[in-house]
């Protein structure tokens, strides 16, 4: 047993050894605001122009950020970068203009990691930045440069892309400082996310801005705006910026300063691009391409087409033919982490050919490509421009071929020349000209799945032509449709029926989950609708005339009901309805149904379904499942016994009617429900903030108490409390106690508890840890495994930005 003095003198040890701990955070935390009011006044006091932007050290950068890029080995910062960085430093608006691959994502990165340092951002802020991309992959993509050059600093970042629940993303966005999102799913997280809060954004970046600001996404980026402060700093990017002035306004954008590294230069693409084109009638490009792919086995090729459709097509031919050199295939209807995995193999790849749709032609960074292929012409320069764009990428060599029919040869040359694009015709020497028209007829006459295939991409091809503003370039009757469709392994050219006014980039750009019917969360109407089963979606298809033998087998009346029946997909199929009254005989029947069948009762035990499998005797039993079927109820009112009754029989029917129609009435409460809805949402929204701001308050008080801070001027952002009371009277309340807090009530709590590191990084070697724990700030994350899938990316940015 210790003595009394013995006690005393632990005690009063442990008392130094904390007062020690606490002496040494203040003085961290002196000593980072000092470094911090000094990068301010370095940033105050470079001069854009005048300053010498060749080294990223010469730039007035924070630590942090200057170590990230170090440790990504960049070294010295390309032309967009010199230029850009500087002139987001001080605070302005930007239209930045550079050719593919010249390191764009850094321009605007950087300054985006810089803004939020400097103003000392924590989740607790709410939203500080919002990068928007045209496309997922895009966004994945910057999300890793992200991760890469911010991981020595401390905010969380969050990439809101879709392909999982609204839910589960929304629970994590309330937390995040840095978002890098897909418009439309954005657009949803604002519309219906209440922790998520985006009064404060400092910054709002565009990649690829002409796309977002293009029809295509016109309503989801002009909706998205609105929510968005307008006291902020906003950057665009992209290869092809265009300066319109309506955009400018949408945006907000304040004086802003062009940035345009291109524009002296002959050419918007870049010099080590060689690029030609090859005059081949439509009827042959399949062939020219089988042919192109074999003479370049030692290669890695992109190839783009007009639509998934034909992406398919040529896959799985090509597929078949086995040309020697590892295919993958890429289009916007695969699943996202389809997608991702594909894009990550190609990316890998040595040698190999990927088809795809121009859902990577903007942005999208696959190291090394040699070669870019445009099966099919593009919509217009800048489509040409961005694909192209895909290859000699930051000063690496490329190569580009263009395949033309020769009916799109002149209006097409007339538009790049236009751009200056430079580009040769080139021929396919004799003795590497290959057909394979024999073998695609073989397969697709052998393989009625492929002759399916075969008749959508033509009709895809048709349609894409058709909807092309183009007219010049793209004109249906120039093209040999028939022998088109032989090319194919099509017996004859399928009849097409085409709808009015579609628009081709609207399209494109529209969310997959509003074109498919498998991803009902851009349409809650289709939730409600009966559930399609495969069948059904296959009666309900256009063009049914094109259907090869094996499908228009199928739609005969014998086989509909057969093909129903066995569908997979309907596992809530009602095989009979059995209403309340017939129970007592269908318990009868129990005995008689098949084996392993039988009569489960509906919500409220109105209707029975006679049920065959443990899967759909699951489904049954889930009350969530069977809310569907249990419509949604009747407005009542209870009498003084407590008997339920419809409201106008309580009234009286000449009350009920004074109020107005049955239907009326049904509208107005309807209406008012709504409006009842709404408040209570703008009161939760609201409640939430208070919560946020009180939260901030108070973990600002305690620092600067920890920190021993003298004067109320140095307390960042600390509002005066309701009443007039002075703010420095109610830090003076607060004990100075260390492990605990408490509140303005002067409730005491416990130290928040920290974060803990997530599974798959772990910091630094022991060692390390223990000097660089002393040291402060410095704190490094190892990444122990390759993160492969979206959630560990998002994982990987919270864990590495994490405090
Ligand atoms: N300062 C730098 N030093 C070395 N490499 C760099 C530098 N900045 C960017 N890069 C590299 O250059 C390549 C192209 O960069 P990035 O993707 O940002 O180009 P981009 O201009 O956005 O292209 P696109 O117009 O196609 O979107 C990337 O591989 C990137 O890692």
């Amino acid at each position: 047993m210790p003595s009394r003095t013995e006690k005393r003198k632990l005690q009063t040890q442990q008392q130094r050894q904390h007062k020690q701990k606490q002496d040494a955070k203040s003085l961290k935390r002196k000593r980072e605001q000092v470094s911090l009011e000094q990068l301010q006044d370095a940033v105050d006091q470079f001069d854009p122009k005048a300053a010498d932007t060749t080294k990223f050290s010469n730039l007035p950068l924070s630590s942090p950020t200057a170590s990230g890029i170090e440790a990504s080995h960049f070294q010295a910062p390309t032309d967009i970068q010199a230029r850009a960085i500087p002139v987001a430093l001080k605070g302005r608006d930007i239209l930045g203009a550079a050719k593919t691959g010249s390191g764009k994502t850094l321009a605007f990165l950087v300054p985006v990691l810089e803004k939020l340092y400097r103003a000392r951002w924590t989740e607790y802020d709410g939203l500080g930045a919002l990068i928007i991309s045209p496309t997922r992959e895009l966004a994945v993509q910057t999300f890793q440069v992200l991760a890469k050059i911010g991981r020595f600093h401390s905010f969380s970042a969050g990439l809101v892309i879709g392909g999982k629940s609204l839910k589960d993303e929304a629970e994590r966005l309330g937390r995040m400082s840095i978002l890098v999102c897909t418009p439309g799913r954005m657009l949803q997280h604002l519309d219906s996310t209440s922790g998520l809060q985006v009064d404060n954004l400092q910054i709002l970046v565009l990649d690829e801005a002409d796309r977002i600001m293009d029809m295509g996404f016109k309503s989801a980026v002009d909706a998205l705006v609105e929510h968005l402060p307008k006291e902020r700093q906003t950057l665009l990017f992209s290869a092809t910026q265009s300066r319109k002035v309506s955009d400018l306004s949408r945006l907000s954008l304040k004086d802003p300063e062009y940035i345009a590294v291109h524009e002296s230069a002959a050419a918007s693409t870049p010099e080590s691009l060689q690029q030609h084109y090859l005059v081949t009638p439509l009827a042959s490009k399949l062939n020219t391409l089988y042919g192109f792919i074999k003479s370049n086995l030692k290669s890695k090729i992109l190839v783009f087409f007009s639509s998934g459709k034909q992406v398919r097509f040529a896959f799985e031919t090509m597929r078949h033919l086995r040309p020697g050199v590892p295919l993958y295939h890429l289009l916007g209807a695969q699943k996202q982490a389809q997608r991702l995995q594909i894009t990550a193999s190609y990316a890998a790849s040595k040698h190999a050919c990927l088809f795809a749709t121009d859902v990577v032609a903007r942005g999208v960074d696959f190291p090394s490509v040699d070669w870019v292929v445009q099966m099919d012409a593009p919509e217009d320069v800048d489509t040409y421009i961005h694909r192209v764009g895909r290859t000699a990428r930051f000063n690496k060599d490329g190569k580009a071929v263009l395949f033309l029919d020769p009916s799109e040869e002149e209006a097409m040359l007339k538009r790049l020349e236009s751009k200056k694009i430079p580009i040769k015709r080139v021929n396919v020497r004799e003795n590497k000209k290959q057909s394979i028209d024999e073998s695609v007829q073989n397969m697709v006459f052998k393989d009625p799945s492929l002759k399916y295939l075969a008749s959508k991409a033509f009709i895809s091809y048709v349609r894409s032509v058709h909807l092309q503003r183009d007219k010049e370039v793209f004109n249906l009757k120039n093209l040999d449709l028939e022998a088109y469709a032989a090319s194919l392994g099509l017996p004859g050219a399928p009849i097409i029926h085409f709808k009015k006014g579609e628009d081709v980039k609207k399209l494109k750009n529209m969310p997959r989950a509003a074109l498919s019917d498998s991803d009902s969360e851009f349409d809650p109407e289709k939730k409600k609708r009966k559930t399609r089963t495969k069948v059904d979606k296959m009666f309900e298809r256009t063009n049914q005339d094109v259907l090869t033998d094996h499908y228009t087998k199928l739609i005969g009346d014998d086989n509909k009901d057969k093909a129903a029946e066995d569908s997979e997909d309907d596992f809530l199929a009602v095989k009979r309805v059995i209403k309340g009254d017939d129970l007592d005989t269908a318990a009868d029947d129990q005995a008689t149904l098949p084996s392993g069948a039988k009569i489960i009762s509906g919500l409220g035990g109105e209707e029975s379904f006679i049920v065959d499998s443990k899967r759909r005797e699951k489904m049954l039993k889930s009350k969530k499942q069977m809310l569907k079927f249990k419509g949604k109820g009747d407005h009542v009112v209870f009498d003084d016994e407590g008997t339920a009754h419809h409201p106008y029989r309580i009234q009286g029917e000449e009350d009920f009617k004074r109020d107005g129609s049955a239907e009326a009435q049904r509208r107005k409460f309807v209406e008012d429900e709504a409006a009842r809805v709404k408040e209570a949402d703008v009161g939760d929204k609201a409640l939430v903030k208070e919560k946020r701001r009180e939260k901030k308050e108070k973990r600002k008080a305690r620092e600067a108490l920890e920190s021993g801070l003298e004067s109320a001027a140095a307390m960042p952002r600390l509002e005066v409390l309701e009443g007039g009371e002075d703010p420095l009277a109610f830090l003076a309340s607060l004990p100075v106690a260390g492990g605990a807090y408490s509140d303005a009530e002067g409730e005491e709590h416990e130290e928040r508890p920290r974060k803990k590191a997530k599974k798959w990084f772990e910091d630094d070697s022991a060692d390390e840890k223990k000097t660089k724990g002393k040291k402060g700030k410095a704190k490094v994350i190892e990444i122990t495994e390759e993160p492969d899938t979206l959630e560990d990316y998002e994982a990987l940015a919270t864990g590495l930005l994490d405090d």
